[in-house]
């Protein structure tokens, strides 16, 4: 449809040309007239038609303008769509910069060398295309002649594409590198300038930017070339043309005033045949990146089946003979669990013990593992399906460059009663001076906050979603020991919620209220019992001795 607006317009545009080339025939014939009404009817006509010229080109470059706009737009909400319908653990394959990359640089990238030069290529064709009529009408050879030199020249530039692609696939490349190169400076700005890595971080950078200006010099030159040869030729078909129209006046075949009309309808026809050598080329170069974010724009979205739908956790969650392999490595092995509704677990186990690999497995992000996952007693096709009933609390939250008060609903439905007592449970209360400060944006991941305010905040959140079952990994770590303490005993107190905490900081008062301590050793379950009776074993007993 947007296509045929297009050719619409340009036709428009360019019958408005061959008038004002027939015009320019016309005066010359007529120049000798001597006849005053004539002038002046030609005055008129000359004004109507630069009139009219203008009018289709404005309107052909305004809807093009509209349309690429809606494109650009339409690909951008497709492609985050689609990120955001990935599982969370394939997403993590990919660092966020290239992506970021993907959505801006890629995208503008084919907007300029794509959806632009698309539009624009219809456009000249259909002008090219009506134009070769009015040239045909007028003289059949010389029309042949332009036929004949456009083809012998069009291999040029066609030759030239493959290079332009691989070119261009470079450049995208070096995009996603600068752009990674400049968040990590960025993102890790704290730790680059107190370990006095400024220098080593700017030479890197400079490394980068060095191989991200050569890729886009290298591109720009072969635009270039492209651009420049495409005129050339374009001018050589042109000559080409002319020089057989003035052999035709030469043997008093044409007149000066036709020969006139058919230089302007060359113009006419031969500037678009250049754009088209030029947009040819352009638009083929930009297919490896198309197809990178087709490939982005393509993930199929998430699709719960009916079976999905109907499970739900109110008595238990089962893990059965699990199994996860990450990088051909057994992260866990056979791993066999039940969580009741309600019931409080403490997960412990040594560093890369595979504790948050079992936190995020229970929280959804994990999809791929062998054995079976039971909510109450269906089996989980979809483990998406588990952010309905999981509230994940990471040791490192992300916040929004949003409210506090956003940070916490996230997309629940307000309820300030609801706001009031997880602001107190996660001990936010005790930082909030008025309730202004929970409607004030918050800095870059909630820069404005200390690491243990941002854990509350994300406690918080975790607690308003309220899921059936809360997994907190190393939630509390940022806390001093008063407060850890209260929040910790609020967590255990929920009366609807099940607990999932996982913790090096073992607060000994609070231990005995946990229903079950999971002790996870080398990707295994090495004990799941009751507080008491683990307490009592020597080998756990010297576990806690190592972490105290
Ligand atoms: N995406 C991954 N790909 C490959 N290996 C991974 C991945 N994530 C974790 N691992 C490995 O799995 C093992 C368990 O990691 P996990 O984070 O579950 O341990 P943990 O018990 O939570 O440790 P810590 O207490 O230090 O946080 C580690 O050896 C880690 O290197």
């Amino acid at each position: 449809m947007q296509t045929l607006i297009i050719s619409l317009t340009a036709s428009l545009y360019a019958l408005a040309s061959i008038a004002s080339a027939t015009y320019y025939g016309y005066i010359v014939e007529h120049a000798d007239n001597k006849n005053q009404t004539l002038f002046l009817m030609m005055i008129v006509m000359g004004i109507t038609i630069v009139f009219f010229r203008w009018l289709f080109d404005l309107i052909n470059q305004l809807i093009m303008v509209r349309f690429v706009g809606n494109i650009i737009y339409t690909i951008r909400q497709k492609m985050l769509q689609s990120l955001t319908s990935k599982q969370v653990f394939d997403f993590k394959k990919k660092k966020v910069s290239t992506y970021t990359s993907n959505l801006l640089n890629d995208v503008e990238l084919v907007d300029r060398d794509a959806i632009e030069p698309y539009f624009d290529f219809v456009s000249q064709l259909v002008i090219v295309v009506i134009s070769s009529f009015a040239v045909l009408y007028y003289q059949p050879i010389v029309f042949v002649v332009i036929l004949i030199g456009t083809i012998g020249v069009f291999l040029i530039p066609m030759m030239m594409s493959q290079k332009l692609q691989q070119k261009q696939s470079v450049f995208s490349d070096e995009s996603a590198h600068l752009t990674e190169s400049a968040s990590d400076i960025l993102n890790g700005f704290e730790t680059v300038k107190s370990t006095q890595s400024v220098n080593k971080f700017l030479i890197g950078f400079d490394q980068v930017n060095k191989q991200y200006t050569k890729a886009k010099i290298s591109s720009g030159k072969w635009i270039m070339a492209n651009h420049v040869t495409s005129g050339m030729l374009g001018m050589l078909v042109q000559y080409a043309a002319v020089l057989a129209s003035i052999w035709f006046i030469m043997n008093g075949m044409i007149t000066v005033g036709i020969m006139l009309t058919m230089v302007q309808t060359m113009n006419t026809l031969v500037f678009p045949l250049i754009d088209i050598f030029r947009l040819i080329p352009q638009i083929k170069s930009s297919k490896p990146i198309m197809d990178k974010i087709d490939a982005l724009a393509n993930v199929t979205a998430l699709n719960l089946t009916t079976s999905d739908e109907s499970l739900d956790f109110t008595k238990q969650i089962q893990l059965k003979n699990i199994t996860i392999t990450l990088d051909n490595q057994k992260i866990l092995t056979d791993i066999s669990l039940k969580l009741e509704h309600s019931k409080k677990y403490l997960l412990v186990g040594d560093s890369g013990s595979g504790k948050s690999t079992l936190a995020q497995l229970l929280s959804g992000f994990i999809t791929d593992y062998e054995g079976r996952f039971l909510l109450d007693d269906q089996q989980l096709n979809n483990s998406e399906y588990l952010f309905n009933c999981v509230s994940y609390v990471s040791q490192t939250p992300y916040l929004f460059n949003q409210t506090i008060k956003q940070n916490i609903v996230m997309s629940q439905l307000f309820s300030e009663s609801k706001l009031t007592k997880v602001l107190k449970q996660s001990s936010v209360s005790d930082f909030i001076q008025n309730d202004q400060q929970l409607d004030d944006e918050l800095l870059q991941n909630g820069q404005n906050y200390s690491g243990g305010q941002r854990q509350r905040i994300a406690i918080a959140r975790g607690l308003y979603q309220q899921k059936p079952l809360t997994v907190l990994d190393e939630s509390l770590s940022g806390l001093n020991s008063k407060l850890a303490h209260h929040v910790e005993s609020q967590l255990l107190s929920l009366p609807n919620t099940a607990l999932v905490h996982i913790t090096h900081h073992f607060d000994m008062s609070l231990i005995n209220q946990y229903d079950s301590i999971i002790w996870i050793k080398n990707g295994q379950i090495k004990a799941n019992q009751k507080p008491e009776k683990l307490l009592s074993n020597a080998e756990f007993q010297s576990f806690l001795k190592v972490k105290s």
